[in-house]
């Protein structure tokens, strides 16, 4: 792969020579400029030459915008070196923090970046959005995306993209180990003898084989851990809202409760929704076996902790293994200890019960898979408006922009899906040559693309004015 960094850097500052378009370079910089003061920020791009442009796409994994220099992208909370080079390697400039930010330093960085990268914890919600004046696009760098109001961000013309599969397999491996544990009583075996007790003991310690797993929850992390769980000799039975193929012999069950009433391990891998917030309560703990586990690696909010603690103390379940918490803490240091939950203390003293800081998905593996997934979707949207992959925006792409044509502008126009804009988004387009145009919607958001020729150079700030001036438009980009 040629560096396509290097190779555009130095025409950055010759531009109008090389691409034959100078006038329009100081142009689209005024129209951006004064842009980026408005309610509605738009990034206008240059492309590279046109003799240079279909060349790159064939070298390349992404058409590179010409001045790369001037997005600015924030990575919050150690996101993997593998997404942080990718753009940097576009040129991108980008700055990299170790752990989440409280709400008003965020507020105060989020005014000026156009991307940000962010992990389960920083939560952008629609008050920090509202200040997001330029951004255009944000990554989740981990499956969940409860942590970001994803239905304002659209509203806003701001796309979110995350990895939706990238860290299964090692939350699935980290439950199994977990199940293998808890029947063995590992945890508290190891801290006895760490504190210099040898307590050699066989009452209550179990054999996995033969034991049913429940499953709540039967989506990428539960399947696999299904076909896992299978192989060691367990049945396995699982609950889920949709109905599911199940892997091997694995059985799906018509209720919650008829999951609870027949596992001997129940683990839940539900997203955080209102309809799984306390899923696991008391009414919950009451159904399940006599001595059954109960393992939490999905959201903190799905196990009502006080009721856990319940369980545990009067024998009910004999071990629970919990990774996430409600309230977890923004970067490493202080979580019990800080007063943030009145149980703290109540949950550190109970036998038999495992706690992990939200490690599920922390493998070398995953995390590099997740940065390399997520980078190419930011930067592919960056630069080339393209959706697919996207959690809240209708997915859109066109097979690549027409820089092999004279004159070629990508248009991207965010809406309001309403009837009627289609029509006079095209009459705005209709004295060009329309490439190809492709749109969707998605709620109350849709996604126009369109790649068109022939615009001359003194055309494109008001094809871009007019656009801007629909009542509809959420957000207006125009690439070339
Ligand atoms: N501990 C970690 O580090 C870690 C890592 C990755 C994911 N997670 C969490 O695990 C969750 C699950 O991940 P996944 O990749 O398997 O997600 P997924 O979307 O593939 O599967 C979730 C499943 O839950 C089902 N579901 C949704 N609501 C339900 C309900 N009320 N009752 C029963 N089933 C319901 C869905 O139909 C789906 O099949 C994620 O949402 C994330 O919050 C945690
Ligand atoms: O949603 C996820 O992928 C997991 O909860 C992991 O989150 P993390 O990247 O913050 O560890």
């Amino acid at each position: 792969m040629p560096s396509s960094a290097r190779d555009i850097a130095p025409r950055n500052s010759g531009a109008g020579a090389a691409d034959g378009r100078d006038g329009v370079h100081n142009l689209t910089r005024t129209v951006s400029n004064s842009l980026s003061m408005s309610t509605s920020p738009t990034m206008t791009f240059h492309s590279p030459p046109s003799s240079f442009g279909a060349r790159r796409l064939t070298e390349t994994k992404h058409l590179k915008p010409f001045n790369t220099q001037d997005i600015r992208v924030l990575l919050l909370e150690n996101v993997n070196q593998t997404g942080r080079k990718i753009m940097q390697d576009q040129g991108y400039q980008v700055e990299f923090l170790k752990s989440s930010l409280p709400e008003d330093q965020l507020i105060e960085k989020i005014k000026d970046v156009h991307v940000i990268g962010i992990r389960s914890k920083t939560k952008l919600t629609a008050n920090i959005l509202r200040h997001a004046k330029n951004l255009i696009v944000v990554g989740c760098f981990c499956i969940g995306t409860n942590q970001v109001d994803l239905s304002y961000a659209a509203s806003a013309g701001i796309a979110v993209f995350n990895s939706p599969f990238s860290n299964s397999r090692s939350v699935a491996e980290l439950v199994i180990a977990e199940i293998i544990a808890l029947a063995r009583q590992l945890g508290d075996r190891s801290n006895e003898l760490h504190r210099g007790t040898w307590h050699k003991v066989s009452a209550g310690c179990w054999e996995i084989r033969g034991k049913t797993l429940g499953i709540v929850g039967y989506g990428h992390i539960g399947s696999q851990l299904s076909v896992m769980a299978e192989a060691m000799g367990m049945s396995v039975i699982y609950y889920d809202v949709v109905p599911l193929m199940g892997m091997g012999t694995s059985r799906q069950v018509d209720s919650l409760r008829q999951l609870l009433e027949g596992a001997d391990f129940v683990t839940c891998h539900v997203p955080e929704t209102p309809e799984t917030k306390n899923m696991i309560g008391s009414e919950q703990f009451e159904q399940m076996r006599q001595g059954s586990y109960l393992i939490n690696a999905s959201r903190g909010t799905v196990v009502d902790i006080p009721a856990l603690i319940n369980a545990s103390r009067t024998g009910k379940i004999a071990g629970a293994a919990l990774d996430v918490y409600p309230n977890e803490p923004a970067g490493n240091g202080d979580y019990f200890n800080s007063g943030l939950n009145s149980w703290s203390d109540d949950l550190r003293s109970l036998k038999n019960v495992i706690l992990t800081p939200h490690i599920g998905g922390s493998t070398e593996e995953a995390q590099s898979a997740i940065g390399v997934e997520v980078g190419n979707y930011l930067v592919r949207y960056v630069n080339e408006g393209a959706t697919i992959g996207a959690v809240n925006m209708p997915e859109v792409s066109l097979r690549s922009m027409t820089m092999d044509e004279p004159n070629g502008v990508r248009v991207i126009y965010i809406h309001r899906n309403v009837p009627g804009v289609l029509r006079k988004v095209n009459e705005i387009l209709a004295d060009h040559n329309v490439d190809k145009q492709m749109t969707d919607s998605r709620g109350e958001v849709a996604y126009l693309m369109a790649d068109i020729s022939n615009v001359n150079t003194s055309e494109i700030k008001d094809l871009y004015q007019s656009l801007e001036e629909l009542s509809s438009r959420i957000r207006t980009r125009v690439l070339y």
